[in-house]
């Protein structure tokens, strides 16, 4: 099964209530929530009111890609403020067993993030506690960057790491994503689609069916698959 999941980092902030009803309304799977802190990325954005917030708009599942360092102090609060999956940099934990541990203490799924030059090896002795792999295709900190090509070899060899673990983990992409990549990404092993300017750039003002039509084709894509 594929799941498309729209960054709301380039939605409308003004209009953010209404970006999230209407992105889901049009046929999307669940809200990406990028959380950047200044510190591990070089940019800001949103935290546990936002979550908290936009939590009564959707059933959708609320993904948490923390950018931030360090991470344990923050989690029980997205938790708190509705997030179901909660996803960290490795490298911004010092304890990653133990963050993994505490994500899902708090009854959270929990996700691994790969920088596109992060090793894999951070998933040798973990990958049987996590509930999704998110694969950086950008360097993080911004949305509408260009996608980076060798994050479909990572993609296969964690797509292969899995099958042979035979647990049910989602392999998410995160940065890039358009119509015109996401058959390939998908056929390198990707389940979660995430997509932040492809979706949110497309589609006139204060119309609600603006993102009908492009998360449309994002499928007609994947069906292709
Ligand atoms: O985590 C990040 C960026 O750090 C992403 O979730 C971006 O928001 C994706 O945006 P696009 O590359 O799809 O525009
Ligand atoms: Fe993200």
């Amino acid at each position: 099964m594929y799941r498309i999941a729209p960054s709301i980092l380039s939605a409308n902030f003004a209009k953010l209530g209404q970006e999230i009803t209407d992105v889901i309304d049009s046929g999307a799977d669940i809200i990406h929530f990028d959380v950047m802190d200044n510190h591990y990325v070089p940019n800001l954005t949103i935290g546990p009111l936002v979550c908290e917030a936009i939590r009564p708009l959707t059933d959708a599942m609320i993904d948490v890609h923390l950018m931030v360092e360090p991470v344990d102090r923050i989690v029980p609060d997205f938790a708190k403020a509705g997030a179901n999956i909660i996803s960290f940099h490795p490298e911004a934990s010092s304890h990653i067993d133990r963050t993994i541990g505490l994500i899902k203490d708090q009854g959270c799924l929990a996700g691994l993030v790969f920088n596109p030059a992060t090793p894999l090896h951070y998933l040798d002795h973990v990958l049987d506690k996590l509930d999704l792999v998110l694969i950086m295709s950008v360097n993080p900190g911004f949305g509408g960057q260009k996608f980076i090509p060798e994050a479909l070899n990572k993609l296969k060899a964690v797509r292969q790491r899995i099958d042979e673990s035979g647990k049910s983990v989602m392999l998410e992409i995160d940065g890039g994503v358009k119509t015109d990549n996401i058959a390939e990404i998908a056929r390198a092993g990707a389940d979660t689609f995430v997509a932040g300017s492809a979706i949110f750039n497309a589609g006139k003002d204060n119309d609600p069916h603006r993102y009908d039509t492009i998360v449309s084709e994002l499928r007609a894509e994947l069906d292709k698959v």
